[in-house]
């Protein structure tokens, strides 16, 4: 009996120390390590509005982005979106300048709305040294698993190196073609809405869905069935992560969307499954290789006579699935932005399309006209700045970086407010909120004051590896629409941007449409 009972007692003591030990961990990753971190930048001078446990500032940004959002219900057209996506940087900014602290739920940030002060503190920092923040690692993984976007170190630059080479000029030639095709299946579908008596057509679903085929053919490709699955499930894990209007940083906010986190999940496995089984076919096929980004990284690929270490199926997986997200939305908000700003600027439209008779002289497009649409070119550069479609990027120092006389301990997060900084009159000027094309005329920052200020593609060695893909496809897609059609602002076009994982109207787009 005496041997039961001190087993007993063992068993229950081991119980309460791991019980003991299970709390600690959870206290010390949620609170103590995180306030000690904000401690640091406390000494350093950083200050920032008060936070609360567990939710961080969430609740106070919630609040504000509620009220901000329910103004715009009438049309009230400004440029000026800073104040209605990010009310309470706005706020903050007034209270504790352009860089100051704030919490993602259990998660401090530093937030930088500040050129110069981004300047010294990536300067001498190597695209590989730059980390993540943990925290996104963990909400984004279904979209991005560890592709290039999220990963750090020696891993980042290896599949950086193997990427890189499938963007190039040579390459995103042979991709031309399926962005025409896609593009014009598309207007022949607006030309049948038109004839059938319906010029209202809502842009956005349109265009994210023939960019989401864009992509989804140029990086996996969607001749076949399982292309196509994998398309249809990655669509409808986009609109469950959508739906899901998670909590970043909050202990346990997917508990709240637990059937849509679930059912996220369970298409992941599918996608992966799919995915794999294209690459393993692909492998073992004898035909000829295919041109889409898969098949590029697939191909022997020699450098300096040395041929390149290439990636394992998984990683190739991520990177399809990468592509993917990265890639279609962020094309597709520039060009949805772009349609909106040309509907209210009929002039604009019409210098595009004198632009686009001038250099095709109305035979089809082909790839060496692209380059010489300059307007289009300069129109790009400033929807991007006024709606960027990255509205912000996050990094998590590797290392302590001096900045001035102030220290940022290593682990710390950053958030940098690209917004915040392509809205800033001090960097602009007055006419910050005008769309004004012809800044970008002679310069390639649209003459803002610091070269940082203006980041549509992020910055130094992590700058957007694909880039040169959506600014392609962006002048297909405008040079076949304006061809076609004429278009103006619908009446029932409410103007309310919102930060829905990207900066999206988040009422659609309906536009009237006429056949030229
Ligand atoms: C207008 C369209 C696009 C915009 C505005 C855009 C924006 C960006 C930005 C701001 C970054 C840097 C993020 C950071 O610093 O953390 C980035 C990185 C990246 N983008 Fe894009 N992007 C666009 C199109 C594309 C396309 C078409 C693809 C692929 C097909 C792509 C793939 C990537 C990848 C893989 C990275 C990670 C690069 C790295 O960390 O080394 N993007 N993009």
């Amino acid at each position: 009996m005496g041997f039961v009972h001190q087993f007993l007692q063992l068993i229950t003591l081991g119980m309460v120390v791991s019980f003991i030990f299970i709390l600690w961990k959870i206290l010390s990753s949620w609170w103590i390590s995180p306030y000690k971190a904000y401690q640091k930048l406390q000494n350093n001078g950083f200050t920032g509005p008060t936070p609360s446990f567990p939710l961080g500032n969430t609740k106070d940004m919630r609040r504000s982005n509620s009220s901000s959002s329910s103004s715009s219900q009438s049309f009230n057209f400004t440029n000026d979106i800073h104040s209605i996506v990010f009310p309470y940087f706005v706020r903050w900014r007034k209270s504790f300048g352009k860089v100051f602290i704030y919490w993602l739920g259990t998660q401090p940030f530093l937030y930088i709305g500040e050129p110069e002060f981004l300047k010294q503190m990536a300067s001498g920092i190597m695209g590989k040294n730059w980390g993540k923040p943990k925290v996104f690692k963990h909400d984004r993984k279904p979209m991005f698993g560890n592709g290039l976007v999220m990963l750090e170190g020696d891993d980042w630059a290896h599949h950086r190196h193997v990427i890189t080479p499938a963007f190039s000029s040579a390459n995103l030639k042979g991709m031309m073609s399926l962005m025409v095709e896609s593009t014009k299946n598309m207007l022949d579908h607006w030309s049948t809405l038109i004839a059938s008596g319906e010029p209202e057509i809502d842009v956005e679903k349109e265009v994210i869905r023939t960019a989401a085929e864009i992509i989804a053919k140029t990086s996996f490709g969607m001749d076949d069935q399982k292309g196509r699955e994998v398309f249809d499930k990655l669509r409808a894990m986009q609109v469950l992560l959508f739906q899901s209007n998670r909590m970043v940083g909050v202990p346990f906010s997917k508990l709240m969307y637990l059937r849509k986190t679930l059912h996220a999940r369970k298409l992941g496995k599918e996608i992966d499954q799919l995915l794999l089984s294209i690459i393993t076919s692909r492998k073992v096929s004898l035909g000829e290789p295919q041109q889409d980004l898969l098949g590029l990284l697939l191909a022997d690929n020699y450098i300096d006579g040395h041929l390149e270490k290439k990636l394992t199926n998984h990683e190739l997986v991520d990177e399809c699935k990468t592509f993917f997200f990265g890639g279609h939305e962020t094309t597709a908000l520039a060009l949805i932005w772009t349609l909106l700003l040309l509907a209210l600027h009929p002039e604009w439209q019409n210098q595009l399309r004198d632009e686009i008779k001038e250099v095709t002289e109305d035979r089809p497009l082909d790839y060496n006209m692209l380059a010489r649409l300059k307007k289009m070119g300069w129109v790009m550069n400033e929807v991007l700045r006024l709606y960027s479609p990255a509205p912000n990027a996050q990094r998590q120092t590797r290392g302590d970086i001096q900045v001035g006389d102030k220290s940022i301990p290593s682990g710390t997060n950053i958030w940098i407010d690209v917004v915040g900084m392509h809205h800033d009159p001090e960097l602009w000027g007055d006419d910050v909120y005008d769309f004004k094309p012809e800044r970008f005329k002679d310069s390639l920052h649209g003459g803002c004051k610091h070269k940082m200020g203006y980041l549509p593609f992020g910055f130094g060695g992590r700058m957007c590896v694909g880039r040169n893909l959506s600014m392609m496809e962006y002048r297909i897609v405008l040079t076949l629409v304006l061809r076609k059609f004429s278009f103006s602002l619908s009446p029932n076009y409410v103007h309310s941007p919102a930060i829905m994982l990207s900066l999206r109207p988040s009422q659609g787009l309906p536009l009237i449409f006429q056949h030229l």
